[in-house]
């Protein structure tokens, strides 16, 4: 198969089935470049700490990816919000879930609460923020799992993720703590298979799929082994298109998922952010609580913070959507950025 012939990649693979953390000499990435040569998207392989673990499918370790602290923000993030977990997995109207093919939980982490981890991201699969899928803050308490399964997802004209035309290329997540026993990560058709031990700050990159959107399913098929100790990661996708931030294409795409949007707040222009604010509501688009904060974001750094208290006020006094912390400490920077002071 031409994807395993690489022969330019010199450095040795780890001999064991199971990948050892403390290998004192990990391979590196050299020149190998992924991208031209297998038709795969291409990664910036002097990211430091890049290790390759395996190539046949191409399975990319970073020691370290995220820092202990950054870690345990959003571990902190996640504990401060527990209400904002929720169960993976397809459900029937009486909450059964259908498909038990995942018993984990999750929430939406928005780009715009992680900016410097946004920019690690981008850096390493060299993409832009705009082509990354909403991140993910995945928890799995004791006995829950992620079974076999491909990540390759195709949006055709409609993504409930937000895309459209695009397909899922690379996935990368994050352990966000220290396991001692259980919630391996097994790539079982990996060559030879591999199985991780969630550390914390180890980043996990592979590609469910190839540049021309064929899905490479079958080697990069991988799962959750059940969780004993409580497992926490971090999950983004790297998409072929970038998502829309349009009102109307999200209006297709149906269903107010908002939390696509606010990846494009920093370049909106307070009038912008408001509009489209306005727009969603147009296409019975419903905003959410963070849609609101982008808005709150543009207001702020527009120097409007008349226009970010007012909306603050307006979120008050609705049923839904209710602030946040986040709105409070938004608008709040929004009126001292307005008359120069740091909060
Ligand atoms: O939790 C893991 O180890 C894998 C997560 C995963 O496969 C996913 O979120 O798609
Ligand atoms: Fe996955």
């Amino acid at each position: 198969m031409m994807f395993c012939r690489g022969k330019r990649l010199s450095l040795p693979l780890p001999l064991t089935s199971r990948y050892c953390t403390t290998c004192s000499d990990p391979p590196k990435a050299t020149s190998f470049d992924l991208g031209v040569e297998d038709g795969f998207h291409k990664i910036n392989l002097s990211y430091p700490g890049l290790q390759l673990v395996r190539r046949c499918p191409h399975i990319f370790l970073v020691q370290n990816f995220f820092s202990s602290t950054e870690c345990q923000r959003l571990l902190h993030k996640a504990a401060y919000e527990p209400e904002s977990m929720k169960p993976a997995g397809v459900f029937t109207r009486d909450g059964h879930n259908r498909l038990p093919v995942r018993t984990s939980s999750q929430c939406i982490c928005p780009q715009a609460e992680v900016p410097a981890l946004i920019r690690k991201i981008v850096a390493l699969p060299d993409c832009t923020r705009r082509q990354l899928e909403a991140c993910q803050i995945i928890r799995y308490q004791e006995g829950e799992f992620f079974k076999l399964h491909g990540d390759y997802s195709t949006s055709g004209t409609r993504s409930s993720a937000g895309f459209v035309n695009s397909s899922r290329l690379a996935t990368l997540f994050v352990y966000l703590n220290d396991i001692q026993q259980g919630g391996e990560t097994e790539f079982p058709n990996a060559s030879p298979p591999l199985k991780i031990s969630p550390k914390q700050g180890l980043a996990v990159l592979h590609f469910p799929a190839r540049l021309d959107r064929c899905s490479d399913a079958r080697r990069t098929r991988h799962q959750s082994l059940p969780a004993i100790d409580e497992k926490w990661i971090f999950a983004t996708w790297l998409w072929s298109e970038e998502r829309s931030s349009d009102a109307k294409t999200l209006h297709e795409i149906g269903r107010g998922y908002t939390h696509v949007w606010p990846e494009s707040y920093d370049t909106l222009s307070p009038d912008a952010a408001l509009h489209l604010l306005e727009s969603m509501s147009g296409c019975r688009l419903r905003p959410d609580v963070v849609s609101c904060n982008s808005v709150l974001t543009s207001c702020g750094r527009g120097f409007e913070w008349r226009r970010a208290v007012q909306l603050l006020r307006t979120m008050q006094t609705l049923e839904e959507p209710r602030p946040d912390l986040v709105s409070f400490n938004t608008a709040l920077a929004a009126v001292a950025n307005s008359f120069g002071l740091r909060v």
